[in-house]
């Protein structure tokens, strides 16, 4: 195996030679399965060697994550084009904007590298995660036209639902660390109800336990394989559903719930045919389509029933979803929706515990569209767009915290790319990978407070926008240091909890700014392979907020004898410390570990 290694390392150098950009030899490939799972620990044992023994290529760049302690430093030192050549493949990083929108838009050229993303068909596929070419073209317009405005006005209530619940919950404990569990239940709740009709109540942290009985339902099937999710798609359903082999029980439980899960869908699946059938029958009468709310399920389930002869030439090739098609994009859309938005979530409530005064900002906003009216007042399309400031908290979290990492390549034709003025003639089989942090955070495209999180950047008022000459990259966009910067930025000093945020041109028109160029903001991808939940993110986001910050406020639990400034530090350091890879996402590892303050406004 060594000798193996030794070899195709050194085919892999001979290659990214002809590239022309810096090379960084690593023994082990980033994603070899064994090295997953132990590698973090064997450099950190390594690291405590003296001199270069601990401090070389292997300690800095042989594991997963690395990027988020090495900051901007690999592309400052390498320029804007680098190569970690491993034994199994060339990793060419990017910084430059304009080269990865580039990227992005030639997607048949630099195509993504499904091979990452292949184990999500665990419940059924192809699906729009991990098909190519035409297929994914069939499913992917299909998906588009599921996820829809009736999609979004549920997740609309849904969230504001959920959102309340989950207020409520943390007033009734007060002092809370279940900020990083419940975000994960509020949005798995809201995928329930959007994907399959299936609305389910709130339950916090305590409330949990007691839930474990109903092992058929719906709720513990999806959940317990959300939790699970790794280990399904590292061993796959038909391992744990396996009676002869000899498992712990907890193992046990999990193919239990895969079996549950499949049943449902396939119920929920019947019942769509049910209905479509009924249709058919009826038409023209209040028929049980009607009567029930719209899902993503029903929509796919109706898509797989459209029939080739009532279609033009252009359509009929994209018409039809198999059974199995319909359940592995359920999950898969229940997988890329979930852990996403909760991490996010999680982020956030900790950056605005540090930041009461943007949670003064924001509140204002939300107060100013919602009133005092109730819940059941609150109208998608009428609050959901004037909800900028909620918008703009997610931009940044999204900006400074990119859970999702991308992977494109080269498949099996050499490339042309221009990066910072030169061509690059890159080989096939290159694994191309942006480098979110650099083009994210750099002070070059995002000004002096580039590392810092600042949702105002992306706020201006419209009379600001006009002056500067229009939106984008030659007027205003949010790397001008800061939309709102034509108020005094707010900030924190020594002991202030709750300095009002002066909304001092209160009633002109706020725009959300856009990102420095396209190449700068890569959060929700670009191209024709961009994230297709994104306005669900969005409007289940505003939702989110606008429900947890009109009313209550969240504060760092104090320690004794600590000042504001201080706990606020702490807070902040530990979003640092505590964020890595735990599985695919980027995410706070240990978010119970810092208690937080839930009280009224
Ligand atoms: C803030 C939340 C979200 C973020 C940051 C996000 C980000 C992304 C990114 C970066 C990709 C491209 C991944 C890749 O190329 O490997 C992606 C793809 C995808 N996302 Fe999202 N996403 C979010 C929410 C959602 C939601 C709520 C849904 C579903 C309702 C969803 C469904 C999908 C699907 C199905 C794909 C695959 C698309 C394709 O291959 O054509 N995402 N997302």
């Amino acid at each position: 195996w060594t000798v193996y290694s030794a070899y195709t390392l050194y085919c892999n150098y001979l290659e990214a030679r002809t590239l022309g950009v810096p090379i960084r030899i690593i023994p082990i490939d980033h994603l070899n399965k064994l090295w997953l799972l132990v590698d973090k620990q064997v450099v950190a044992l390594v690291r405590r060697l003296p001199g270069v023994l601990g401090n070389n290529n292997f300690t800095r760049f042989n594991y997963r994550g690395w990027h988020e302690d090495d900051g901007l430093r690999a592309h400052d030192e390498m320029g804007e084009a680098f190569v970690l050549c491993t034994p199994s493949r060339n990793w060419l990083y990017l910084a430059d904007p304009d080269a990865l929108i580039n990227m992005y838009r030639r997607g048949k050229d630099f195509p993504r590298w499904v091979e990452i993303t292949k184990m999500l068909d665990v419940f059924g596929g192809p699906t729009i995660a991990t098909a190519s070419g035409e297929e994914w073209r069939r499913i992917r317009k299909i998906s588009n036209s599921a996820l829809n405005e009736q999609c979004n006005a549920i997740v609309w209530s849904e969230s504001a639902a959920l959102g309340e619940a989950m207020s409520n919950y943390w007033a009734s404990q007060g002092v809370f660390t279940s900020v990083g569990e419940d975000s994960r239940t509020v949005t798995l709740h809201v995928l329930s109800k959007a994907c399959f009709g299936q609305s389910l109540p709130f339950e916090g942290h305590h409330g949990r336990a007691s839930d474990t009985s109903a092992s058929a339902s719906f709720r513990f099937s999806l959940l317990t394989i959300m939790e699970n999710a790794l280990l399904i798609l590292a061993l796959t359903p038909s391992f744990f559903t396996n009676r002869w082999l000899p498992m712990p029980a907890a193992w046990r439980k999990l193919g239990e719930a895969c079996d549950a899960f499949r049943g449902h869908m396939r119920q929920l699946y019947q019942r769509e045919l049910r209905v479509l059938e009924e249709k058919k029958l009826t038409p023209g009468e209040e028929s049980l389509e009607k009567k029930r709310d719209y899902t993503l399920m029903a929509a796919l389930v109706r898509a797989s029933q459209e029939r080739p002869d009532e279609k033009d030439e252009e359509d009929r090739r994209f018409a039809n979803l198999t059974e199995a098609e319909i359940y592995g994009n359920m999950f898969v859309f229940a997988f890329a929706g979930h852990d996403t938005t909760a991490h996010l979530l999680t982020y956030a409530v900790f950056f605005l515990a540090a930041n009461p005064t943007i949670q003064t900002w924001v509140a204002d906003e939300i107060q100013q569209v919602l009133g005092t009216r109730p819940r059941s007042e609150w109208d998608y399309h009428a609050d959901f767009p004037r909800l900028k400031r909620c918008l703009a908290i997610l931009y940044e979290t999204l900006r400074v915290k990119t859970p999702v990492c991308e992977v494109k390549w080269t498949e099996d034709r050499a490339q042309q790319l221009r990066v910072a003025g030169q061509m690059l003639t890159v080989p096939p089989q290159t694994l191309m990978i942006p480098s979110y942090l650099y083009v994210h955070k750099h002070a070059r495209y995002w000004g002096s407070d580039a590392m810092e999180w600042q949702p105002e950047r992306w706020i201006a008022t419209r009379g600001a926008v006009n002056e500067a000459g229009g939106l984008g990259e030659g007027g205003l966009h949010a790397g001008n240091n800061g939309g709102y910067h034509r108020r005094a930025r707010p900030h924190v000093v020594e002991d202030e909890k709750d300095e009002s945020a002066d909304i001092s041109q209160e009633g002109e028109e706020e725009v959300l700014l856009p990102p420095p160029s396209r190449g700068n903001y890569l959060g929700w991808s670009e191209g024709a392979r961009d994230c297709p939940g994104k306005r669900f993110s969005h409007v289940e986001w505003a939702a989110f907020l606008a429900a947890m910050f009109r009313d209550w406020k969240v504060e760092p639990q104090q320690l004794p004898g600590e000042t504001f400034a201080e706990s606020r530090t702490r807070v902040l350091d530990f979003v640092e410390k505590d964020t890595d890879y735990g599985g695919l996402l980027l995410q706070l590892m240990h978010p119970e570990k810092v208690p937080l303050v839930w009280s009224r406004r």
